[in-house]
This record gives C-alpha cells, sequence and structure tokens, in this order.
C-alpha cells in the first residue's frame, strides 16, 4: 500500500451562511493523482489506492433541539437575521416531522403518537452541506454511501441535484431529482428499528460535479440519548401481513432462481442455426 500521504492543506471553513466562502484547495496543490490529497474546506479528497474515499463537501452543524440544550454562543451572528431565520425554520421541521411521524405511527397500526413518543424529547440537528464544483467528480464522492442513523431526515436540497438512493447495496443508484419546494424526506436506522424493519432505512450517497456547486440543508430528527431503542409493537394483523408478504417474496425469489437455473446453456448449432 502507498505511504500514507499528509494533508498538503486545510484551510479554515468560513462560517458566513448561507454563503460559504470557498476557495479553490486545487490551487494550492500539483495534480500528481498517485501522491496528493485534495483538500476541500475542512474535509479532503484522495486518490490513492487502498484509502477510504473522502467527503467533498464543507458543513456547517447546528444543534437545534432540545431547546434548552441550544448553545447560542456558538451560533453564527451573521447574517444580520439569521438566528431567527434559523430558529423559524427549526421549529417548522420540527412540527413537519412530528406530523410525518404521526403518518408512520398511523400506517403502523399504532396510536398517533407512539413513534414521537419512543424518541422521548427528540432532539434535532441540522447540517448545512454545501459540495463545491469538483474537478474531477469520477474521482470523489460529495458524501459517502451511508444510512442516517437517527428517526427520520427531512432533506432541503437546491436544484443542482447529486443525492443519489439504491436499493440493492450500490449496484445501482437513483438520482434523486430536485423537486422545487419539495423536500426528501428519509428514514433512519431508528426509524427502521422501530418499525421492526418495516420501513427501510433510506441507503443514500451525494454525488458531486465539475460544473455547479451544490447547498442541501438536512434536518436530523434524533431520539433522545436516554431513549431506549427497541421495535414498537404492531397490532398481530399487520405483522402477520408483513410476515406474510416477506414469506411470498422469498418463495418468488427461490422460484425465480430455479428457473434461471433450469434454463439449459443454448446449444452452438441453436444458437447460429
Ligand atoms: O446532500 C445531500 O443530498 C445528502 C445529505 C445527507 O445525506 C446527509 O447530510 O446525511
Ligand atoms: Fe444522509
Amino acid at each position: 500500500m502507498a505511504k500514507k500521504p499528509t494533508i498538503p492543506f486545510i484551510h479554515p471553513l468560513h462560517v458566513e451562511y448561507p454563503s460559504f466562502q470557498h476557495h479553490n484547495p486545487l490551487d494550492k496543490f500539483t495534480q500528481d493523482h498517485s501522491m496528493i490529497v485534495w483538500s476541500c474546506g475542512n474535509y479532503h479528497l484522495y486518490s490513492l489506492q487502498g484509502y477510504a474515499v473522502q467527503d467533498w463537501r464543507e458543513i456547517v452543524t447546528y444543534f437545534s433541539y432540545p431547546i434548552k440544550a441550544r448553545d447560542y454562543s456558538r451560533w453564527p451572528d451573521k447574517p444580520e437575521g439569521w438566528r431567527s431565520v434559523t430558529e423559524a425554520y427549526s421549529e417548522e421541521l420540527m412540527n413537519l416531522a412530528c406530523k410525518l411521524l404521526e403518518v408512520l405511527s398511523e400506517a403502523m397500526d399504532l396510536e398517533k403518537e407512539a413513534l414521537a413518543r419512543a424518541c422521548v424529547d427528540m432532539d434535532q440537528k441540522v447540517v448545512v452541506n454545501f459540495y463545491p464544483k469538483c474537478p474531477q467528480p469520477d474521482l470523489a464522492l460529495g458524501l459517502k454511501r451511508h444510512t442516517d442513523p437517527g428517526t427520520i431526515t427531512v432533506l432541503h436540497q437546491d436544484q443542482v441535484g447529486g443525492l443519489q438512493a439504491t436499493r440493492d447495496g450500490g449496484n445501482t443508484w437513483i438520482t434523486v431529482q430536485p423537486v422545487e419546494g419539495a423536500f426528501v424526506v428519509n428514514l433512519g436506522d431508528h426509524g427502521h428499528y422501530l418499525s421492526n424493519g418495516r420501513f427501510k432505512n433510506a441507503d443514500h450517497q451525494a454525488v458531486v460535479n465539475s460544473n455547479y456547486s451544490r447547498l442541501s440543508i438536512a434536518t436530523f430528527q434524533n431520539p433522545a440519548p436516554e431513549a431506549i431503542v427497541y421495535p414498537l409493537k404492531m397490532s398481530k394483523d399487520l405483522e402477520l401481513a408483513r410476515l406474510k408478504k416477506l414469506a411470498k417474496e422469498k418463495q418468488l425469489q427461490e422460484e425465480e432462481l430455479k428457473q434461471e437455473t433450469n434454463v439449459k446453456p443454448k446449444s452452438f448449432e441453436e444458437i447460429f442455426a
């Protein structure tokens, strides 16, 4: 394995939300791909075999709920009005997330409040992602493949696009096309466990491109640290229906596999007949 490179340059992250100041980190380096670690904000890229892909993004995170735990000294005071807009946004998103959890609770045949209650005093964390233009997007990812750890994530993305999701373990990816005025809602690992696997945690990543920088704002709704994580009980009927569906899917898969293995390979004569 090649020698681990040192990071040649990490420039400070300028927190002047909403417009991040970004300087092209590549100005600083030569472009020897065998050796160089590319630095971007406080994140860096690599193009070395054997090293994990790092994210081509800059982030600002703030912890918005519970309100009593807010540390305003860590919130930017510029531009003017930022704080009140952010407070209002956080509150609206908390309300929206609670509504979404109500709908999901009802879909599980539970009381409306069941999922939110399982989070105890729900935490909220807002992460502003800025993905600068990337000169070689094929060597980079804005954000590596992951599932969000929390209960539910509400994502606002601009019109550039770059969010992708997979249902087959990363073999194929679909782009989640931006829709003006719409949020993307992802279920996280906690939501997945609460529903006993009925609602899937979204497996996703963000790609970058060489023409446009991109901005997204992810609002993570998480259980309180003291919340105990366990699958909520669904009604017997629903659970039975779920198990039947799983058994049916398994049976279909097995039949398909049997059919595939039963197909005899064509003879040379048949192919060229
Ligand atoms: O920027 C995006 O589209 C995805 C962001 C995301 O997945 C995250 O912040 O966890
Ligand atoms: Fe995510």
